[in-house]
């Protein structure tokens, strides 16, 4: 099979089908799109289960933002894909968008948010948070360029602020310890302000000022409507799934080549450039390749060739969660909220539980998602735990911090094995060193995919269609 006009996609999660959705649409397309996934089903994280009765259990993520460039990426494909009617939001100002709380010494705790909190001491912090306002004021900037979320947040805004509010955040986000993820995770910007003025209060109030320069890119329809109406999350009938399925529904329509249960094995770059896929005995000779894999599985696919690459993929790591889909009959909470998260000076085996049907209700029913284990599921747990003993646990819990005892009318348990990649100190010269490498060695591949630059799902989508868009200017069609 000849390799010109051939690209081969490997991972059939929301960034491979994202990619190919995009790859399908440019003109000219490609001659062929072929897209290898491992596992028997399409969509990677994006799992729903829809019961005989219509309730939906999301087993992995379940609310999506609608802010910022990525956050309009993904409604506007939404809307392309027609699916417009299937979306569903949190109305603006709703508990369960203001309520998050935390579990501290054996309490619930709701985080502030009024202004008070500024001038009187809240839980579960030991100062009116004023205070950290003033230490931002009178610290010096650090020389580090980068430096872990809870240290940033313990120098400038105390180690109050780090421990109640920032270490839950990480756990809520990426299942991992603050004190390892980069800053530049979640709070890019507030580090560039310190870099910039000197004080993160200054670049904030710089922020809040400045008006947003009107977006250079479409908004459609339905991404207007949701900063019209300021949605603070949205999510599909039918649970999450319904995305990556409707992708596949276009894709195949347009001709692209989706195989199942089809692990890319070998990945060899030839010497005139073009690149080789192997899938078991199948090979297939393409002119470029987008792996939407996660780091570490494509660093087994080029450690051969290319050690050195490799094991800068592998310093990626991932970590497991054990996640528990919990209903009852009738309602069993008695404040409504997004959830809880547990801050990891607890030692809890939770890292926190959504209360799904507070965001969206399912009919008289309690459906709660416990989240377990993350960067802490190996000490935690063992390598040998099953889910009936995951689910043991989450019940013990659920009965110590929200009192509810009856066995639940369902549940399910599924361990998601390296789920989650950590952006740890370091994590974006790692990601320019191996994309440095990609380059200067002429391999032809396109990365994208959670491991790289961002995990939430408007990430993925946003940035696996920006790379097709650029791929598509220098294709060898
Ligand atoms: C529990 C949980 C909750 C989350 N909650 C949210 C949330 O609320 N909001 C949000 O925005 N994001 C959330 N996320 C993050 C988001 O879901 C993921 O980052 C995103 O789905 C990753 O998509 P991906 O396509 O990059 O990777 P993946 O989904 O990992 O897809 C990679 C695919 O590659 C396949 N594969 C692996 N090896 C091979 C091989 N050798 N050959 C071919 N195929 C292979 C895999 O089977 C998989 O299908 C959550 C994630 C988890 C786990
Ligand atoms: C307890 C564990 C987890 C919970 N959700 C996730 C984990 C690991 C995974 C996750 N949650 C969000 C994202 C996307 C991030 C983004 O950039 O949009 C991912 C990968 C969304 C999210 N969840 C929480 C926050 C603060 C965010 C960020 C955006 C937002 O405000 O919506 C908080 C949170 N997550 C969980 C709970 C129980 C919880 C708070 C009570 C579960």
């Amino acid at each position: 099979m000849g390799s010109s006009g051939t690209v081969a996609i490997l991972g059939g999660g929301i960034s491979g089908l994202a990619a190919a959705y995009k790859l399908s649409q440019i003109h000219p397309a490609p001659k062929r799109i072929v897209l290898f996934e491992a596992a028997s089903r399409l969509g990677g994280w994006i799992h729903s289960s829809r019961n005989e009765d219509g309730v939906v259990y999301e087993h992995g993520p379940r609310t999506l933002r609608p802010v910022g460039e990525s956050g309009i990426t993904t409604l506007n494909l939404v809307q392309e894909l027609g699916l417009q009617e299937q979306v569903i939001n949190v109305p603006y100002g709703h508990p369960s968008s203001l309520n998050r709380y935390v579990y501290v010494d054996s309490k619930l705790i709701r985080l502030p948010t009024q202004l008070s909190a500024l001038f009187k001491t809240t839980p579960p912090f030991h100062k009116p948070l004023l205070a950290a306002g003033l230490r931002d004021l009178f610290t010096s900037k650090s020389s580090k360029d980068d430096e872990s979320m809870f240290d940033f947040v313990s120098r400038r805004l105390g180690p109050d602020i780090a421990e109640f509010a920032i270490d839950p955040l990480v756990r809520g986000v990426c299942a991992g310890d603050a004190k390892e993820i980069s800053v530049k995770f979640l709070l890019k910007s507030l580090k560039e302000a310190e870099q910039k003025y000197g004080r993160i209060t200054f670049g904030l109030l710089t922020s809040a000022l400045r008006k947003p320069p009107p977006p250079t890119y479409h908004v459609s329809d339905l991404a207007k409507k949701a900063q019209l109406e300021r949605w603070p999350v949205w999510s599909l009938q039918g649970g999450l799934q319904s995305l990556p399925e409707s992708l596949v529904e276009k894709v195949t329509n347009a001709g692209v080549e989706l195989y199942v249960e089809s692990p890319c094995t070998d990945l060899e770059v030839r010497k005139d450039g073009s690149l080789v896929v192997r899938s078991g005995e199948e090979e297939l000779h393409c002119c470029n390749v987008i792996s939407a894999l996660p780091s570490f599985k494509l660093s087994e696919l080029v450690e051969k060739a290319h050690p050195t690459l490799a094991k800068l993929l592998k310093s990626i790591d991932s970590v497991t969660v054990g996640l528990v889909n919990l209903e009852w009959t009738g309602q069993r909470l008695d404040h409504d909220a997004f959830g809880f998260l547990v801050p990891s000076s607890q030692n809890s085996p939770l890292l926190g539980v959504v209360y799904d049907t507070c965001s969206f209700p399912q009919g008289d029913r309690t459906i709660l998602t416990a989240m377990m284990g993350g960067k802490w599921f190996k000490s935690l747990f063992g390598d040998h735990v099953n889910e009936e003993a995951l689910l043991k646990i989450a019940l013990g819990q659920l009965q110590s911090v929200l009192g509810i005892s009856d066995p639940p009318a369902r549940a399910q348990v599924h361990i998601l094995r390296q789920c989650i990649p950590q952006y740890i100190v370091g994590h974006c010269d790692r990601v320019e060193k191996i994309r440095r490498y990609v380059d200067d060695n002429r391999l032809g591949l396109v990365l994208i995919g959670a491991s790289f630059d961002g995990v939430s799902v408007n990430d993925c989508i946003h940035n696996a269609t920006k790379a097709v868009e650029q791929l598509a200017t220098k294709l060898k069609i």
